[in-house]
């Protein structure tokens, strides 16, 4: 048998993504379609004008822009025709199972309607479902910049669309904004029966972490780069195997890491901490599922056997049920064994 390259055993392998931002996914051709259908006035000329405007220097300085991109965002249609768009891709490549936030406060603070939002996201997630084969769970995001009643308001709001939506999430400006601005929503939140989620120690601090923990009380630290800087922490999350979304792209355009070279899953993996590939905003960062698993793992020279691992790693660290986990699990391995 002829062996594949790592960028064919990449492609083929089958995986989870379990963080994504839908609005993050907004492409600058369809940013341009919607703004026209929309009669929305868009900062920039041309697709390539929008491209050259996607440079970062912090996590800030993409915030304002990703935010500035989604006004184009009005109606159902636009939702379910982003959502679609997002699908499509990943169908593509071999991803099974995704796991994606929205940002309701990104919409709601400009008059679009919750029930607008979800009604779209929803309906192409269940045609995702039924047309592509690609199962889904719901992530609802609080804004962490946003002051706390904002968040209770959102959580009111998504109450009748509960058994749409699988867990919480808080994401935006991390810096002094920490976990503990939001301990009483995610509280509530828990009561209400929603699983809880945190962005945290992507560019904040690992005390971070430890309030997403122990606060929050968060099944997945998304990102957690900076817990590598507290050996207490990396034994906590070592011990109760909680995973990490890690976005390698996403991390060296926001200047998170200066070089994919120095990416902290080298050693994340090698301590044992329970790491996932994903790609956050791919639009912006230039890549989605497979551009991130080929970055990191040329960049680290990683084998097909760390590749099959993180991958397996995006399925144990999913809310599938236990016997879609094994069944999935399997179907990775025996894919190593025939690559
Ligand atoms: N990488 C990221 N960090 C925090 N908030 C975000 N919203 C979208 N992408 C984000
Ligand atoms: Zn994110």
């Amino acid at each position: 048998m002829e062996t594949s390259s790592i960028e064919q055993f990449i492609e083929g392998i089958p995986k989870a993504e379990l963080h994504l931002h839908i609005e993050g996914t907004l492409e600058p051709e369809l940013m341009f379609a919607f703004a026209k259908r929309n009669n929305i006035k868009v900062n920039y000329e041309n697709v390539s004008e929008v491209k050259k405007a996607y440079q970062f220097n912090n996590l800030q300085e993409f915030l304002d822009i990703y935010y500035a991109g989604a006004n184009v965002l009005i109606t159902e249609q636009d939702f379910y025709d982003l959502t679609w768009a997002y699908l499509i891709k990943v169908k593509k490549q071999n991803v099974l199972h995704i796991e994606i936030f929205f940002d309701p406060q990104t919409h709601t603070d400009r008059g679009i309607p919750f029930e607008t939002v979800i009604n779209g996201i929803h309906k192409a997630l269940e045609h995702g479902e039924e047309k592509l084969g690609i199962s889904y769970r719901l992530i609802m995001s609080f804004l962490r910049h946003l002051d706390e009643a904002s968040a209770f308001k959102t959580l009111e709001q998504s109450l009748p669309y509960k058994d749409w939506i699988t867990a919480v999430g808080l994401d935006s400006s991390e810096l002094n904004n920490p976990p503990s601005k939001f301990q009483r929503v995610f509280n509530k939140s828990i009561e209400e029966g929603y699983i809880t989620v945190a962005h945290a120690g992507e560019e904040g601090p690992a005390s971070y972490i430890w309030e997403a923990l122990d606060l929050l009380k968060v099944d997945r630290i998304d990102h957690g780069n900076r817990c590598l800087e507290d050996e207490k922490l990396v034994k906590r999350l070592v011990k109760n195997q909680v995973p990490l979304t890690i976005c390698p792209l996403s991390n060296l355009e926001l200047k998170v890491v200066t070089n994919l070279k120095d990416h902290p899953i080298a050693s994340m993996l090698a301590k044992n901490l329970l790491v996932t590939v994903n790609s956050d905003d791919p639009a912006y960062f230039g890549g989605y599922m497979n551009e991130n698993y080929i970055a990191i793992a040329r960049a680290l020279d990683l084998s097909k056997r760390q590749i099959t691992d993180l991958a397996k790693n995006s399925i144990k660290a999913s809310w599938l049920d236990d016997t879609q986990k094994e069944k999935l699990k399997i179907q990775i391995e025996t894919y190593f064994k025939n690559s």
